[in-house]
This record gives structure tokens, C-alpha cells and sequence, in this order.
């Protein structure tokens, strides 16, 4: 059953916050097109006080309060995040899949992921303390030298919409367990539990300003954080487009960036296969989290000898997928984020469709469903390298195959410069 979403504000210098210029975006439920509540829109002016209370923070009694005080204590933090965040579990994954329509089930992995994100990282930080002032052997007894592991000081994090509270979880407790205080910018398509984590971060007493959550657009809000000179260092996630900008404007101050960009990736399918093993995993990797994964296994290529056999039961495994609203029980594919999004992969398809490629399965809105941003789980076939579908990430249900008779030419497949760009420029940091 969906729930109410919570009315939030801005969380900066640990209190809500209205954003200065008190502009809101509408929450759009994927599922049925509806208008369910409204997110914070933080604009240029916001981020400077937000900048400003993550500067205070980090220097706050000479740094004893947060950014130089022990692991251990920093890690009591983020395992007082972790649990709140499990006490809260149900409740989070429903507003997830509210907001990015994701099934619920998989919302609530994802919940548990970020629970242990939380765990993982209080444990390096305990691990600091033990590698702080570690001596270096030196040849000349008249210098002495040392570790010292430092926080580099104030960090922006731009985060995308497909595992909303995940993808930030994966900057944000990293962040604090090196002593960083931080300005969480997650996506405007799905902020929801990124506001959520802001009000569990104030019930377990973070000190004010070590975490500061603007919602807003990319242009509006990310933009003005990513080029604000008072910030250290950007961690970024999400296309390759606007990676690039992010990287640009960082230049300007030869400031650090970590950078998780799209992906297309391939996943090659051999004739000694067990093929209903194969055919089972081909089929997750593409459409879980409703194939809006940069991980996802998207270029099938499949030895040409078992190619009609293997996409047969692909094709089986499609017919059974659930389609439907992500919190009815058994949902395996729910509806895509936005109408933007919609719109974009509908366009894919039909593209491929007249650059000669085949539409197997799918390609289109369920028969059965008259709402919603939802794509049949699509596969494509007859497809070549130089077909847009092939090289440009989809971020959608979409799966294109190709047949390769030697393990070179998968190989080079599976290489091919032109698709997988993205990959090799996405280093993970
Ligand atoms: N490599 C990975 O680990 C990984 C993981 C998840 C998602 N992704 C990628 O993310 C993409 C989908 O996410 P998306 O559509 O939200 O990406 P996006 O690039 O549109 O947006 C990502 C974030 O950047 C912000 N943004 C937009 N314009 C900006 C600007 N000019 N300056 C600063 N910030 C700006 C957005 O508001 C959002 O918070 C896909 O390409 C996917 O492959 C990659
Ligand atoms: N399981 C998390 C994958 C993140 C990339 O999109």
C-alpha cells in the first residue's frame, strides 16, 4: 500500500531549512503519472549557506568536533545511521519505489545495502586510528617522518536517481568516515529518501552541518556546488554528459574529481554454457532495477551456434516477468523513472527499429497497463556496431544481441571503442 511522502525542506547546518528563493519540484509517481508531494528546489543562494555550515563544521573547535577527532568516534555516527536506517527499512523502500518505481522488493535490498554501507564504512574509519601517525623509515637519522591521513576538507556529492539512497550512501559514508563534511546533491527525479536520510542523520545527533542535502535541477543547484571554490573535492555520479561538465568546471580550480559515469556493458555468452543458468542471469542483469542499472547487461554476445535456442528461452523468461505497479506483491519490472526518461527509450527503440534492427520482443507500453512510464522488457535483434542501440547507453528494459563464432571476435566485441567509452572513462574511484 503506498504510504504519504513526507514534506521536507532543505537540511542545511542540521536544521530543515526553506530554500532561500522557496522554489519546490513536484514528485511525480511513476506508476501512475500522479503528483504525490514536492521536494525543496535549492538554488545558487543555497548552496552558499550550505557551503558555508560544511566549512564551519569541518573547522569547528580546530577540527576536534569532527574532521580530526578519531575514526571511532566518527564511526558511533555512522552506525547510529545504519540502524535508524534498518528501524526504517519498510518505510524507506515504499517511498522508493514511489519515487523511482522500482519493485519493492528490490527497493528493500537496496535499504540493506545501505544499512551495510553505513556498517562497512564505520569500520574503516574505526581502522584509521591504528594507521594515523605511522612512523617511515628513512636512511637519514636526522629527519623523522610520518603518516598522517587527513581529510581533504569539504566535499560535494552529485548523485543520479536509479538507487537513490544507495548511489549517495556510496559518497556520503565514505565521506564522513575520512572526516569530510559534505553537501549531498541527489537527483532531482528521486530525492525522496535522500530527505529521509537528512532526518536520521538529525535524530541521531550528527553534528550540524557535517551533512547538508539540497534537492533541486542539475543546472539550478549542482552546477553553482560544483564550481563553488570553497568546496575540496566533487565525487560524481551519473551520464557522461554531464560528468564532462562537472570535470570542466572542477578544472578551473584544478580541484580533485571522482567520477561514476553511464555504462554499456557486455555480457558474452558461450557455447558450453548452461543455458538456462545463462539465460536466467542475461535476463536479470538487463532488466532488474527496470534496466536503469550502469552496470547492465544490455550487448548480448551470444555464440552463433546455440544464438536461436538461447533467445528463445530469453524470450520465455519475458513472458513471465510481472509488470506492474512496484508495490503490488510479485512485481519484477515496474515503470521507468520519468516521462522524460519514457520518451527517450521509446525513441531508442524506434530508431533501431528503422536503422534495420528487429524489435524480438517487447518495445513498447504493457497492453494492460494505461498509466504509467512503463516499457515491456524489449529484446533486440539484427543489430550491428554502427546502429545507435549498440553504442549508446539505453538506461532502459532494453537488451540487443549479436551472434560472434570465435572468442576473438566476442572479445573485440565486448571491446569495441565506440560502446564502451563510457566504461573506460568511468573509473570508480
Ligand atoms: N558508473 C556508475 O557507477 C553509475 C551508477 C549509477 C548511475 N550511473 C549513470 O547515471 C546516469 C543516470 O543518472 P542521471 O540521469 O541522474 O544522470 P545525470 O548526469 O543527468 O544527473 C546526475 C546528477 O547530476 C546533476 N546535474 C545535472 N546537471 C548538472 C550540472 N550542470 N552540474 C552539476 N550537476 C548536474 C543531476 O541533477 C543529478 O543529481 C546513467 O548514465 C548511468 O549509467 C553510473
Ligand atoms: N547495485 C548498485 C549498482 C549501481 C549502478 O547503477
Amino acid at each position: 500500500m503506498a504510504i504519504p511522502v513526507p514534506n521536507r525542506q532543505l537540511f542545511i547546518d542540521g536544521e530543515w531549512r526553506e530554500p532561500v528563493l522557496k522554489k519546490r519540484i513536484p514528485i511525480i509517481n511513476p506508476s501512475t503519472e500522479e503528483i504525490i508531494g514536492d521536494i525543496p528546489a535549492a538554488t545558487a543562494e543555497d548552496v552558499e549557506l550550505a557551503v558555508e555550515a560544511a566549512r564551519k563544521a569541518f573547522t569547528r573547535n580546530k577540527g576536534r568536533d569532527w574532521a580530526f577527532t578519531s575514526g571511532a568516534f566518527r564511526a558511533k555516527h555512522l552506525r547510529a545511521i545504519a540502524a535508524k536506517i534498518t528501524e526504517r527499512k519498510p518505510e524507506l523502500a515504499k517511498l522508493e519505489a514511489l519515487d523511482c518505481g522500482k519493485p519493492l522488493d528490490e527497493a528493500a535490498w537496496d535499504i540493506d545495502d545501505v544499512a551495510g554501507c553505513f556498517e562497512y564504512y564505520a569500520d574503516l574509519a574505526e581502522g584509521l586510528d591504528a594507521k594515523q601517525n605511522v612512523p617511515v623509515s628513512l636512511p637519514m637519522e636526522t629527519f623523522n617522518s610520518y603518516v598522517l591521513k587527513e581529510p581533504i576538507g569539504v566535499v560535494a556529492l552529485i548523485t543520479p536517481w536509479n538507487y537513490p539512497l544507495l548511489m549517495a550512501t556510496w559518497k556520503v559514508a565514505p565521506a564522513l568516515a575520512a572526516g569530510c563534511t559534505a553537501i549531498l546533491k541527489p537527483s532531482e527525479l528521486a530525492s525522496v529518501t535522500c530527505l529521509e536520510l537528512a532526518e536520521v542523520c538529525r535524530e541521531v545527533g550528527l553534528p550540524p552541518g557535517v551533512l547538508n542535502i539540497l534537492t533541486g535541477l542539475g543546472p539550478e543547484a549542482g552546477a553553482p556546488l560544483a564550481s563553488h571554490p570553497h568546496v575540496d573535492k566533487i565525487a560524481f555520479t551519473g551520464s557522461t554528459a554531464t560528468g564532462s561538465r562537472v570535470m570542466a568546471s572542477a578544472a578551473q580550480m584544478v580541484k580533485p574529481v571522482s567520477m561514476e559515469l553511464g555504462g554499456k556493458s557486455p555480457i558474452i555468452v558461450f557455447e558450453d554454457v548452461d543455458l538456462d543458468k545463462a539465460a536466467e542471469w542475461t535476463v536479470f542483469g538487463c532488466f532488474w532495477t527496470n534496466g536503469q542499472i550502469c552496470s547492465a547487461t544490455s550487448r548480448l554476445l551470444v555464440h552463433e551456434s546455440i544464438a536461436t535456442d538461447f533467445v528463445d528461452r530469453l524470450v520465455k523468461w519475458c513472458k513471465n516477468i510481472k509488470i506492474s505497479d512496484p508495490l503490488e506483491e510479485g512485481c519484477r519490472l515496474g515503470p521507468v523513472v520519468s516521462g522524460g526518461q519514457y520518451e527517450k527509450i521509446l525513441k531508442f527503440i524506434s530508431t533501431a527499429e528503422s536503422e534495420g534492427a528487429t524489435i524480438l520482443f517487447g518495445g513498447a507500453r504493457p497492453k494492460h497497463l494505461k498509466k504509467g512510464f512503463f516499457i515491456e522488457p524489449t529484446i533486440i535483434t539484427d543489430v550491428n556496431t554502427s546502429m545507435q542501440i549498440w553504442r549508446e547507453e539505453v538506461f532502459g528494459p532494453v537488451l540487443c544481441v549479436k551472434t560472434f563464432s570465435t572468442e576473438d571476435e566476442a572479445i573485440e566485441l565486448a571491446n569495441d571503442t565506440q560502446c564502451c567509452c563510457d566504461i573506460k572513462r568511468s573509473g570508480k574511484v
